[in-house]
């Protein structure tokens, strides 16, 4: 379970806190989409829950870990063993091929299992792609290729920022229900932010970001 209790942000400079005694809780396999207007803290929300920025009170936690007390070493471990990460910017390392990209996390915790890689591939449509430097690749293909690398090393919680921003409609549709299928199918929780209401609804629970609180759709 993630559970986020009370928890609030203020960036320097601004009159109010973006983040304002914010309370969310997702159950362990659920999905969650958060939608809200530009400005309105939905990647600080995510920053917070992946340990990149510390809130200045209230308390994260993912089962018996308080993500919010996590000094920065602490943190890193954290990431690498439980989170994986897809953003609109993909992150992949563009001169490695789509294998060493999605295998890469795995081999760093030292849980890499080539059939589990071959058969994350195969799911997403990846594998004649697999010795192909991901730089080649359309921006559909490289985001299934982030998608892979996120599940490859068995996560606990995936956290994805506008996975389809810079997507047409329907390659949006298809990378999101790659996306969300995989996570269902793993038992792995899903946390997604983005501003397309068809992605939005795959969700197995609608959220809304408005005035530093998480509102049910
Ligand atoms: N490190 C920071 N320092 C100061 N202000 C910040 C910082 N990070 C974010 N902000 C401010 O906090 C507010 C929320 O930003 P955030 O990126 O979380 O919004 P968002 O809801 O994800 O927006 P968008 O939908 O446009 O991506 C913005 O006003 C932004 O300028």
């Amino acid at each position: 379970m993630l559970t986020l209790h009370s928890v609030t942000k203020q960036f320097p400079h601004q009159p109010h806190p973006i983040l304002n005694r914010l309370d969310f809780s997702l159950p362990q396999g659920h999905s969650a989409s958060i939608q809200g207007p530009s400005g309105s803290g939905k990647s600080t929300l995510l920053t917070l829950i992946a340990g990149f920025d510390k809130p200045d009170s209230g308390v994260i936690r993912l089962n018996e870990l308080m993500l919010s007390d996590m000094d920065e070493h602490a943190a890193d471990k954290f990431r690498r063993q439980h989170l994986g990460m897809v953003f609109q910017a993909y992150n992949l390392l563009d001169c490695f091929n789509v294998w060493d990209n999605v295998t890469f996390t795995a081999r760093l915790k030292g849980n890499f299992t080539p059939n589990y890689a071959t058969e994350l591939l195969g799911k997403l449509g990846l594998s004649d792609l697999r010795l192909r430097p991901v730089a080649e690749l359309s921006g559909g293909e490289q985001q299934r290729v982030a998608i892979a690398r996120a599940l490859c090393h068995k996560p606990t919680l995936v956290l994805a920022d506008e996975p389809t921003g810079n997507l047409d409609e329907e390659t949006a549709a298809q990378v999101s229900r790659h996306l969300f299928t995989l996570c269902n199918q793993t038992h792995t929780s899903l946390v997604v932010v983005t501003h397309n209401q068809s992605v939005a609804q795959l969700a197995t629970k609608q959220w809304q970001l408005l005035h530093g609180q998480l509102v049910a759709k």
